[in-house]
């Protein structure tokens, strides 16, 4: 499949708007939950990757040991599952520039640049609400 191909098509009931980016297992796209009535990150596992067992424990792995985590550094986890035979993760949307992006726009930085910008990523993943469970918060 072509990378971002699912870009403007429902997945369950996640309508995905746009890839985020690709990472070792699949893309990560920006989908509105239509029944929970929010914009999230949805990871979506690879479909020829998910052919093979050790991709689709590894992923499930990911998933649980994720959900399970309550530090203000890891990304919140709303749920996950399978739909029409397909693994995602559904995790709070990240807003804002990666910093590989970031270093390719403006080169390397210097250490005051550094120091705020750690400060600032520190304060913006602490968590606006508790995640008591693995399913939606
Ligand atoms: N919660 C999020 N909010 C916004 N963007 C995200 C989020 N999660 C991932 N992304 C984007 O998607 C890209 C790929 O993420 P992913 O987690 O798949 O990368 P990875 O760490 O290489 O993956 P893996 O651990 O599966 O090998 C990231 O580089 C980032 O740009």
């Amino acid at each position: 499949m072509a990378a971002g191909a699912r870009v403007g098509s429902q997945f369950g009931h996640y309508h995905l708007r746009a890839l985020l980016g690709r990472g070792g297992m699949g893309e990560v796209y920006e989908a509105y939950d239509t029944t929970k009535d929010r914009t999230v990150a949805l990871k979506i596992l690879d479909v020829d990757l998910a052919k093979d067992p050790t991709y689709q424990q590894r992923f499930r792995r990911e998933s649980h040991a994720a959900a399970r985590l309550q530090e203000p550094h890891v990304i919140p986890i709303h749920d996950w599952g399978e739909i029409d035979g397909v693994l995602y993760i559904d995790m709070r949307l990240v807003v804002g520039q990666d910093l590989r992006s970031l270093l390719r726009a403006r080169g390397p930085m210097g250490p005051d640049t550094q120091s705020r910008s750690s400060t600032r990523s520190r304060r913006h993943s602490t968590p606006r609400t508790p995640t008591g469970s693995s399913t939606a918060t």
